[in-house]
């Protein structure tokens, strides 16, 4: 039977690293990205794509805030929503075209998610979700003052804005997810999924936050019953000692260790540490199964245990 696997696709597999994030730009390094994507579907790998929006969605908040002149802004939870659009709608289109230069005519389709956070959840008032474009610390300093933003600096990168980024809890369309999956390519949980509240009657409502997507393809993956969660990102293998002179690959990593590695705080909070932390849970709620963290350009290679680095319950 065909192994499931839950793809988590990160900024670089959306935009090459530094360059505006215009929709050109996003298109080409989606064409690249879904080569990729269209190997493993050749291999027989069944999947599901969740990829982020940190760039997109706030320069989609940035553009409706700078045009409030002439049309009221939009709200967060709906510039979130116009980033899952626009970005499903090129990896469908980069898809088809990978798929059909194989000669492959396997079905892709975007779903609009939405994914229940805890209106309580601590996340709203200690805003840690990078997005939109970098800047400089005077830029940043200013951008809080003029505007209100939280701004913090983003792994060596630069500055960036932060927005609150509750955890995910219940994925509101899976049940169109599972019915879908057998039968083609789904991207769904964009950005984290839209975030939304629930009231007590179950209506849901919008709300002003960012949800991690490796969080939101983790609980994909649990509830999809995936064999495989895959986080897709710029390095290779997670490291010890990052950008150090004593910096460490790691081929493998066991609850325990990982634990241990967090504890020790090795693993950047907002960029890799979530990752690691995505891994873990999947492997503590599916103690026989896998998470494998690595770059895009070695998927394939990382799934025939070759690199990445691999997460397991045990060692
Ligand atoms: N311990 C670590 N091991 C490897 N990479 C790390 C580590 N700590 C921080 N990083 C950085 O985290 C980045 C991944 O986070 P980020 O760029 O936010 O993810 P995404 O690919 O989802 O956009 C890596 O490219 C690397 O620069
Ligand atoms: N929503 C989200 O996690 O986006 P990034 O991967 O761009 O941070």
């Amino acid at each position: 039977m065909a192994e499931k696997i839950v793809l988590a696709l990160g900024g670089n597999a959306l935009q090459s690293g530094g360059e505006a994030a215009t929709a050109e730009g996003q298109l080409t390094v989606i064409h690249k990205t879904c080569e990729y994507i269209a190997q493993l579907n050749q291999q027989g790998y069944e999947m599901a794509i969740v990829h982020g929006n940190g760039p997109q969605v706030g320069r989609i908040v940035l553009a409706s805030e700078t045009a409030k002149d002439v049309t009221p802004a939009m709200p967060f939870d709906v510039c979130g929503a116009m980033s899952q659009g626009y970005i499903g709608y090129h990896l469908q289109q980069g898809l088809k075209y990978a798929l059909n230069k194989r000669n492959e005519s396997f079905p892709v389709v975007t779903i609009l998610t939405q994914v229940v956070v805890d209106k309580k959840d601590p996340g709203f008032k200690n805003p840690t979700k990078p997005i939109g474009p970098f800047y400089s610390k005077e830029e940043a300093m200013e951008l809080e003052r003029e505007k209100g933003y939280v701004m913090k600096e983003d792994s060596g990168r630069g500055y960036r804005r932060v927005v609150a980024s509750p955890l995910p809890q219940r994925i509101v369309e899976i049940e169109a997810v599972k019915e879908l999956w057998p039968k083609a390519i789904v991207i769904t949980c964009g950005g984290g999924g839209i975030p939304v509240t629930e009231n007590p009657t179950g209506c849901l409502n919008g709300t002003a936050a960012v949800i991690d997507k490796d969080f939101a393809a983790e609980l994909l993956a649990e509830q999809v019953g995936a064999d495989i969660l895959m986080i897709l990102t710029e390095v290779e293998k997670v490291a010890i000692n990052y950008n150090k002179p004593d910096q460490k690959n790691l081929d493998h990593l066991s609850l325990k260790e990982a634990h241990e590695y967090c504890e020790q705080g090795q693993f950047a909070p907002g960029s890799m540490l979530p990752k690691v932390q995505a891994a873990m849970k999947f492997v503590r709620a599916n103690p026989s199964k896998r998470a494998i963290i690595t770059s895009l350009d070695k998927a394939l290679e990382a799934l025939d245990g070759k690199t990445g680095t691999v997460f397991t319950f045990n060692n």
